[in-house]
């Protein structure tokens, strides 16, 4: 008796979509409320933050943001894609934007579909939808391509697929549709703010899963969807970085927490440990595109400070800056300066100390060949 009861407990679990709390996700507004607040105050001031750079950077962290989306989306599922040639595709796909033309390779299909899902053009449904997985499947075998799935779904722990291992039961396939439609309704018509609905359509979707493979892919833009359209126009949401990276991040906390998301408490399914943990990766996020932005700042104000530098010490710093921070924070001596400039010790050596007396470097303490020279600008002043 206590081991019916025990397999009649697991299969409740397994197969949320027959009880009747399904497909009811709600959250917790008091205990996300605070992380959301931090989330939306960090969103707006990222936008001032942008306003500060020129249309070539923003349009530089846009392209930054979307390959970067597009590879470590591909990476949480254990696949690579050739950050080149993906880059080439966005590049191709913007100059193209709205003209017919044949995708040549699959990550051209890749690129259109991580721009759509940008763009927020037009509002999810299911014709969207399985353009989507048609792209992103594009020259390669899968099942149902382009179509929901018609066959039944288990999310297994590991690849042994042994019954003890099965996490989750999908619904079965003759629902698929129908549930596809109750879920694209509700998306149209919901109105708790971005962060709250992009958590619960994914995890909503996740439950469903209605495609035979990408289903975690296409879930991660239906999130990036939902904050294109959240804006006053269409894409002026958009995340300002890549928040696959930040879940690739923490792989683990996200398979938990899309499994955690799903308790059944009286009549709906609780929500509030998948929305909280979105929440905190997407802080993450706009941590690492606030110290981008900053960057891209300081870039800016120290090049209109020193518009006057000789050609090439404005080439080489340039150059540090295009290598990141952590790159222009180890300074520079005369080695690195002149393999960058392409001319001998000696010169490096005049360049450096000319670069000092102008108050543009700093020199380090140390002496002799191994001096270091750093950017001294209001992120790193003189000392006293
Ligand atoms: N316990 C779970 N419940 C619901 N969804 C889950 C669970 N664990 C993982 N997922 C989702 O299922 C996705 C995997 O499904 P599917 O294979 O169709 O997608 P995919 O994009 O091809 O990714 P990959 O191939 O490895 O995971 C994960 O990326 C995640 O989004």
């Amino acid at each position: 008796m206590l081991i019916f009861e025990g397999i009649g407990e697991i299969n409740r679990l397994m197969q949320i979509w027959n009880s009747p709390a399904w497909p009811r996700f709600t959250h917790d507004p008091l205990a996300t409320e605070d992380l959301l607040a931090r989330v939306s105050a960090r969103l707006g001031a990222i936008g001032g933050l942008q306003a500060a750079l020129s249309a070539e950077e923003r349009q530089e962290a846009f392209l930054r943001a979307v390959t970067g989306e597009a590879m470590a989306s591909f990476a949480i599922e254990g696949a690579s894609l050739p950050a080149d040639q993906i880059e080439a595709s966005v590049v191709a796909s913007l100059a193209y934007r709205g003209a017919e033309r044949p995708l040549l390779r699959r990550t051209d299909a890749i690129a259109e579909l991580m721009l759509e899902a940008r763009a927020g053009a037009a509002p999810l449904d299911g014709a969207l939808l399985l353009r989507w997985h048609d792209l992103l499947f594009h020259g390669i075998e899968v099942e149902d391509r382009g179509r929901w799935r018609t066959f039944p779904m288990e999310i297994v722990r590991g690849a042994t697929g042994r019954r003890e291992d099965v996490l989750y039961v999908a619904p079965p396939p003759i629902r698929v549709a129908q549930e596809m439609t109750r879920f694209l309704d509700w998306l149209a018509q919901d109105r708790h703010p971005a962060p709250i609905r992009a958590a619960l359509a994914h995890l909503w979707f996740e439950s469903i899963h209605p495609f035979s493979d990408g289903n975690g892919r296409i879930g991660r833009a239906i999130i990036e969807h939902v904050f294109a359209r959240s804006g006053a126009g269409a894409g002026e949401g958009a995340l300002p970085f890549s928040l696959s990276r930040q879940i690739e991040a923490d792989k683990r906390g996200y398979y938990a927490a899309l499994q955690a998301g799903r308790r059944i408490v009286g009549d709906r399914l609780d929500a509030t440990p998948f929305v909280c943990w979105l929440l905190e990766r997407i802080l993450a996020g706009v941590s690492l595109a606030e110290a981008e932005a900053r960057f891209l700042v300081r870039r800016n104000a120290f090049f209109s400070r020193h518009a006057d530098l000789p050609v090439r010490a404005d080439r080489v710093l340039r150059r540090l800056f295009a290598e990141g921070e952590e790159r222009l924070a180890q300074g520079l001596s005369a080695g690195p300066y002149g393999r960058i400039a392409g001319v001998s010790a000696a010169t490096a050596t005049r360049d450096l100390a000319d670069l000092e007396r102008r108050g543009v470097l700093r020199r380090s303490e140390a002496g002799g060949r191994s001096t270091r020279y750093f950017l001294q600008d209001e992120a790193n002043p003189a000392p006293g």
